[in-house]
């Protein structure tokens, strides 16, 4: 018989799995509210225009070719993307002290970079948020870290437990690798506010705690793509050294074409061009070099500076379309006098929002109403539609009384 007759069947992707469910139902009223997917008013996949017409460019483009891309991927794009995040006059930009490579999306940046940390950094603990995205302790683990977690949510007030979190980092040995979500925390929508940033940022750098920026919603928490890269800004500012994960997933509709960015923040130049180089002992055994059409899109995106601005205009269009969901939600719960305080559908920010229903609440909605939404009680508020919010609003209120 088979040599593999001994391997178990796996089990669903908590989050991707929740996809997997919503398919497989024949009702017709489901919702999917799981996976972190822009959805339009009707329910459907959005490609920007940008994308489109970027890609009318490509096609158009005869003296393209199909070679292969170097290991970190395309340089134009690296910088830009590099820019995108930092500010165009950062000073880390200017004296050439940020390594950059195109890595598979947010996910193949975070694994490259916890990869290069488990190979180069005398630390081998990473401290992330309790919670964080599901995936996060896997990504960690798999490259050879141990992963810890910093209290981040606090659910008696669905806020942040800041005391809890800046005792946690206190704690944490120096050095220690610590992650942050650059904005819209996922799953919680509980951001720090700048302030908060501040005491986070002046507590790590004076124990020598490496930041690594999570950066996967930048623009699509506020709809400014400036506002949301303010924590990541605020500390390369101080001149310290930091990694920055970027995905193009979400704010420029690109998920399946897997494009992103890691770029490490180094103090000198010449460490970055040797940070730099090692990277390249990473990728090369991984996947050798990475996809170029995704990242084609992107770089003709952002060096255009009409596509550029029209990008920003879809990117706040979508981000307002979350918030009015939010609203509609909210005032929805609000006139159907459901039982609770749902404030903080309003205000959390970013694609989620952290109802603070529980697991069986979860199973129920799914059961009763066909709604498919992550047992810790997310809803991705992009999957709502003004036409859905009744039948979502009637599913949180059965599942409460
Ligand atoms: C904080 C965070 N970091 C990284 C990623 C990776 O994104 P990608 O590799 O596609 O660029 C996600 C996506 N998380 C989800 O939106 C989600 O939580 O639903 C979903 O895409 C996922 O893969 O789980 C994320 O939420």
């Amino acid at each position: 018989d088979s040599v593999f007759a001994s391997i178990v069947q796996a089990p669903e992707d908590p989050i991707l799995g929740v996809t997997v469910a919503y398919n497989k139902d024949p009702s017709p009223n489901k919702l999917n509210l799981g996976v972190g997917a822009y959805r339009t008013e009707e329910g459907k996949p959005l490609v920007l225009n940008v994308v489109r017409k970027a890609e009318q460019l490509l096609v158009n483009d005869q003296s393209r070719v199909k070679e292969y891309l170097p290991i970190l991927g395309l340089a134009e794009f690296n910088k830009l993307s590099a820019k995108l995040i930092l500010g165009n006059d950062s000073p880390a930009i200017q004296e050439n002290r940020v390594a950059t490579a195109q890595c598979l999306s947010g996910t193949g940046s975070l694994r490259v970079g916890a990869e290069f940390l488990a190979k180069h950094y005398h630390q081998r603990t990473i401290y992330i948020p309790q919670p964080s995205w599901g995936n996060h302790v896997k990504v960690f683990t798999m490259a050879g870290l141990s992963v810890k977690n910093y209290r981040y949510y606090d659910p008696t007030t669905r806020g942040l437990n800041f005391q809890g979190l800046l005792e946690d980092l206190g704690a944490a040995p120096a050095g220690a690798i610590v992650l942050l979500h650059a904005c819209a925390h996922n799953p919680t929508g509980v951001d720090p506010t700048v302030e908060e940033w501040e005491q986070i940022r002046q507590s790590m750098r004076s124990k020598g705690l490496l930041p690594f920026f999570d950066s996967a919603y930048q623009g699509f928490a506020s709809g400014s793509l400036d506002a949301d890269a303010q924590p990541v800004r605020m500390f390369v500012a101080d001149g310290g050294e930091c990694f920055i994960a970027q995905s193009y997933a979400k704010n420029m509709g690109l998920y399946g074409e897997r494009v992103g960015a890691l770029s490490i923040v180094c103090k000198a130049a010449d460490v970055a061009s040797r940070v730099e180089s090692q990277l390249k002992l990473v990728i090369r055994p991984m996947y050798s070099n990475p996809p170029i059409h995704g990242a084609s899109i992107a770089m003709t995106i952002l060096k255009n500076s009409d596509m550029y601005n029209e990008w920003k205009i879809e990117l706040k269009a979508m981000a307002d379309r979350i918030i009015s969901m939010r609203k509609q939600l909210f005032d929805a719960l609000s006139a159907k006098g459901t039982p609770g305080d749902w404030s903080h559908i309003i205000k959390q920010i970013g694609m989620f929002t952290f109802t603070g229903l529980n697991s069986d609440q979860v199973a129920f909605m799914t059961k009763e109403y066909h709604i498919y939404m992550t047992s810790d009680g997310r809803i991705s508020m992009a999957g709502l539609s003004s036409k859905t919010v009744p039948h979502l609003a009637d599913a949180i209120h059965a599942a409460v009384t």
